[in-house]
């Protein structure tokens, strides 16, 4: 089942405040629609008669190797939509063959969902004033086994989402982010007419102060990779490479941060283009189909990432839904891939498009 054939079926099992929370965006939503909407403008370019009979959708990625460069975003608390959380994203994605980043704020602890998971794992990170806890939960997860780290720089304070605001929306109580040391947590708000708590327990946990000199506490605590998350500019871009981080997200957090913000597809090539071959560049926002993920890569994402969609298919389909988005996602990849005449991801560059991305510029 496609990303879609999820969405509807989700949609009857959540609880309407849960999904108002999934689905929405900052403001207006613009840059969440903008988001989906930049992959309707572009066309592709077929090539012909070039040997198609094997497709290849492996990629490496820091010394480890994926079925698809089609992955799992960072989410938080997935045991608002299954009773098993993470532990089943990571069995679906695993069995896939996927990339999955789990959330600093996942509702199953890092050895467990590193237990049930038989693909690569990545930990997810925001700045907590708290660098006590970061140090310690960088610890756990580098002994649990993940490969890297993604710390997410485009929200020292959470966007302004209407929906949560007016649902006074806060995460139910028995559903908690079990990595992180309760006395962060314990800040969190109850939200209450009018307000996000999430908002609320962001606004007093989160390190509004940081900069990019403070990367430099965060190499210190690991040999880890790091990757930023909430990349969208070629200046931003240039200095991530100057600060020697390991990679980087194309991001705008899937239209819940800064409304307006520029489309993540039209963000892509002027990083890409920056960033020049020093590391991998990876983007999410809008991916709902391989076909999708086919432009992102042929714009030189090196892997893409979904957000909203593995949720929907945890919601309709525990661990195997999770598993059979990314499967028929790859599958629409690899048929994109062969009807396009570029049976190797390296065949992938930007003569596959027929429309100019990246907005005026
Ligand atoms: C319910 C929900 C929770 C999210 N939680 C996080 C999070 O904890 N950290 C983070 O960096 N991004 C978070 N994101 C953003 C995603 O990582 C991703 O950037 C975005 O969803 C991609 O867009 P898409 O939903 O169109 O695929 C969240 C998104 C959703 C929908
Ligand atoms: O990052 C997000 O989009 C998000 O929804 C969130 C969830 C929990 C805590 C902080 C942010």
């Amino acid at each position: 089942m496609t990303a879609s054939d999820y969405q509807h079926l989700a949609r009857d099992l959540v609880d309407p405040d849960v999904w108002d929370f999934i689905e929405g965006g900052a403001e207006s939503e613009r840059t969440l629609a903008a988001n989906v909407a930049a992959f309707d403008r572009v066309r592709l370019r077929p090539r012909v008669l070039t040997d198609v009979s094997t497709v290849d959708t492996t990629v490496s990625l820091f010394g480890a190797d994926f079925a698809t460069p089609i992955g799992v975003a960072p989410t938080a608390y997935h045991r608002l939509v299954d009773a098993e959380g993470e532990v089943a994203t990571a069995q679906g994605a695993g069995a896939a063959g996927a990339l999955f980043v789990v959330s600093v704020f996942a509702s199953r602890t890092v050895e467990d969902i590193a237990k049930a998971s038989t693909g690569g794992l990545w930990l997810h990170l925001y700045w907590l004033s708290r660098r006590d806890v970061l140090a310690d939960l960088i610890r756990r997860a580098a002994d649990a086994g993940y490969q890297a780290l993604l710390l997410t720089v485009d929200a020292p304070r959470i966007g302004r989402r209407w929906r949560d605001m007016r649902n006074g929306f806060a995460i139910p109580g028995d559903v908690t982010a079990v990595n992180v040391d309760e006395a962060v947590m314990a800040v969190t708000h109850r939200g209450g007419t009018g307000r996000s708590a999430i908002a609320e327990h962001a606004a007093q946990s989160f390190d509004q102060t940081v900069t990019w000199a403070d990367l430099a506490w965060l190499r210190s605590q690991t040999s880890l990779p790091i990757v930023l998350k909430g990349i969208l500019t070629a200046e931003d871009a240039a200095l991530a490479v100057e600060h020697g981080v390991d990679g980087i997200v194309v991001s705008n957090h899937g239209g819940r941060q800064l409304d307006g913000a520029v489309a993540a597809l039209d963000a892509l090539p002027e990083v890409v283009d920056a960033v020049a071959g020093a590391m991998p560049v990876l983007f999410d926002g809008g991916v709902r189909r391989g076909t999708d993920a086919l432009v992102a890569l042929a714009l030189g994402a090196r892997m893409v990432l979904l957000g909203r969609p593995p949720l929907w298919a945890l919601a309709a389909g525990g661990a195997d839904g999770v598993a059979g988005l990314l499967q028929t996602a790859t599958g629409e990849l690899a048929h994109a891939m062969a009807l396009t005449g570029r049976p190797r991801l390296a065949d992938l560059d930007r003569t596959v498009l027929s429309y100019r991305v990246g907005g005026e510029r």
